[in-house]
C-alpha cells in the first residue's frame, strides 16, 4: 500500500492506494469519530462492494443511502434523498458520511457532508480511475444545474481517501477511457515525463495491467495533491486542474448530463485547449499530435460532438465557474506539462478554433 498526503494544516489527510484495502478496518475505523456511520452509494456499486463495506462497519450505527445510477441523477433534488435518510435515522452532527461510488456519488456525498447541520466529516472510497485519481481529492463537492456543471456546492476536505484498486476490475472499459482523460491531463497541465510515461504504458493501462494502473493513480494524485496544497479553494493555480473542462462542460451541459461521460468530455475539450495554444503560437504542434495520438490509444474522443455549433459553446461557456467581470478565463499550455490560467480568452482565436472544429 502507498501512502500520500494532502497538506492542509489541520484538514490535512491520506490518501491510501493499493489492494485489498476494503478488507482493512484499521485503516478506516480511524477517520470514523463517533458511533454513527452512513454510506452513500448507487444502485450499481451496492450489489458489487456495500457488503465488503458492512463487514468493516460492525459495531457501528450504519444508514444505507443507495441513489439511482448516472450523471443525471446529480442533482438538488436527489441531493435530498441524503438528508431526508439522515434525518429520518436522526444522524448528529458527530456522524461520518462514506462515499462508496465514483465521482458521482462522492461529489454528492461530499456535498451532503458539507452541508449537513452546516457540516459533518466524510471518507472517501473511490470505486472509478476517474474517482480515485481526481475527484475524491481535493474536497470539491457538488451538483449540477440544468444550465451549468457543478454549479452548486462546496469546499470540504474528506478525512481520509482509500483507493482499492481491486474494485476497478468490474469497472466497464468505456469508464475506465473516461478515467484515463483526467490521468492524461495531469501529464498535460504539470508532468511531462508521466505524460512520456503514458506514452509508454498506454497499452498496459488499456489492459488494466494492475501495476501500471496502480503506478498512474499514485502519480495523479500525487500531481493533485500538490496543486491543491498550494491553493485549496481555486483563488489562482488550482484552476489548471479545469484543463479542457470550459469546453468539456460546455460538451456535457448541451448534449444532456450523462449522453457523454465527463471524462469523454474532457478529452475533446483538452483536444480544442492545446489546439488552441497551438494556434497562439505558444506550443509546438507536435504536443497536439500526441495528445490526440494519446487520447485516441485510450479510446476517448478528440472531436466536439456532432452538431454543437460555436454559439453553444460560447453561450454555455459564458457561465463557467472561471468567468470573473464577464471575462472567460482558459486553461492554456506553455509547453507540455506547463499550464496557465489566461486573464482573458483570446476571442478571434477561440472563434476561429470554433469554427474550424464544430460541424
Ligand atoms: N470533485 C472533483 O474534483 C471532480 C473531479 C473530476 C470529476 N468530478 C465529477 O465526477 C463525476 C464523474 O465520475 P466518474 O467518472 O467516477 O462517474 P460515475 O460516478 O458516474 O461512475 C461511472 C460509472 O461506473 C459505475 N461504477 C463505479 N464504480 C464501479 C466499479 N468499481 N465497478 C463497476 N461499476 C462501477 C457507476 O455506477 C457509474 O455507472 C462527474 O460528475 C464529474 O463532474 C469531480
Ligand atoms: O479539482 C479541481 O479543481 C478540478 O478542477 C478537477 C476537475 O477534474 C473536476 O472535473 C472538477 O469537478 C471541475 O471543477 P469545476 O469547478 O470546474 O466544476
Ligand atoms: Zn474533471
Amino acid at each position: 500500500m502507498q501512502t500520500l498526503t494532502v497538506d492542509l494544516g489541520d484538514r490535512s489527510y491520506p490518501i491510501f492506494i493499493g489492494s485489498g484495502l476494503l478488507s482493512k478496518p484499521e485503516l478506516l475505523k480511524p477517520y470514523i469519530r463517533g458511533s454513527e456511520v452512513a454510506v452513500v452509494t448507487n444502485e450499481t456499486v451496492a450489489p458489487l462492494y456495500l457488503e465488503d463495506l458492512r463487514r468493516l462497519l460492525g459495531g457501528y450505527r450504519v444508514t444505507e443511502v443507495v441513489l439511482p445510477d448516472g450523471e443525471q441523477y446529480k442533482n438538488l433534488t436527489e441531493l435530498n434523498q441524503i438528508f431526508d435518510r439522515l434525518l429520518a435515522d436522526r444522524h448528529s452532527r458527530a456522524t461520518t458520511l462514506i462515499a462508496l461510488g465514483g465521482g458521482v456519488v462522492g461529489d454528492m456525498c461530499g456535498f451532503a457532508a458539507a452541508s449537513y447541520q452546516r457540516g459533518v466529516n466524510f471518507i472517501q472510497i473511490p470505486t472509478t480511475v476517474l474517482s480515485q485519481v481526481d475527484s475524491s481529492v481535493g474536497g470539491k463537492t457538488g451538483v449540477n444545474h440544468p444550465l451549468g456543471k457543478n454549479m452548486i456546492g462546496a469546499f470540504h476536505q474528506p478525512q481520509a481517501v482509500i483507493a482499492d484498486m481491486d474494485v476497478l476490475t468490474t469497472l466497464p472499459d468505456r469508464e475506465l477511457s473516461a478515467g484515463l482523460a483526467e490521468v492524461i491531463k495531469y501529464g498535460l497541465i504539470s508532468d511531462a515525463p508521466f505524460f512520456e510515461w503514458l506514452e509508454l504504458n498506454a497499452e498496459r493501462l488499456m489492459s488494466r495491467d494492475a501495476d501500471a494502473l496502480a503506478e498512474s493513480v499514485l502519480r495523479s494524485c500525487e500531481n493533485k495533491a500538490k496543486v491543491v496544497a498550494e491553493d485549496e479553494r481555486e483563488g489562482g493555480r488550482r484552476a489548471i486542474l479545469n484543463l479542457g473542462h470550459t469546453f468539456g462542460h460546455a460538451i456535457e451541459t448541451h448534449q444532456g448530463y450523462g449522453k457523454w461521460l465527463h471524462g469523454e468530455a474532457v478529452a475533446a475539450g483538452m483536444v480544442m485547449a492545446v489546439d488552441l495554444s497551438v494556434r497562439l503560437g505558444w506550443v509546438e504542434s507536435d504536443v497536439l499530435q500526441r495528445t490526440i495520438a494519446l487520447l485516441e490509444q485510450c479510446k476517448l474522443p478528440v472531436q466536439p460532438p456532432k452538431g454543437m455549433t460555436p454559439d453553444d459553446f460560447l453561450n454555455l461557456m459564458s457561465v463557467d465557474k472561471k468567468v470573473i467581470d464577464g471575462q472567460l478565463r482558459l486553461i492554456l499550455l506553455k509547453s507540455l506539462g506547463d499550464a496557465v490560467v489566461t486573464a482573458e480568452a483570446p476571442k478571434e482565436v477561440l472563434c476561429e478554433l470554433l469554427y474550424s472544429l464544430c460541424h
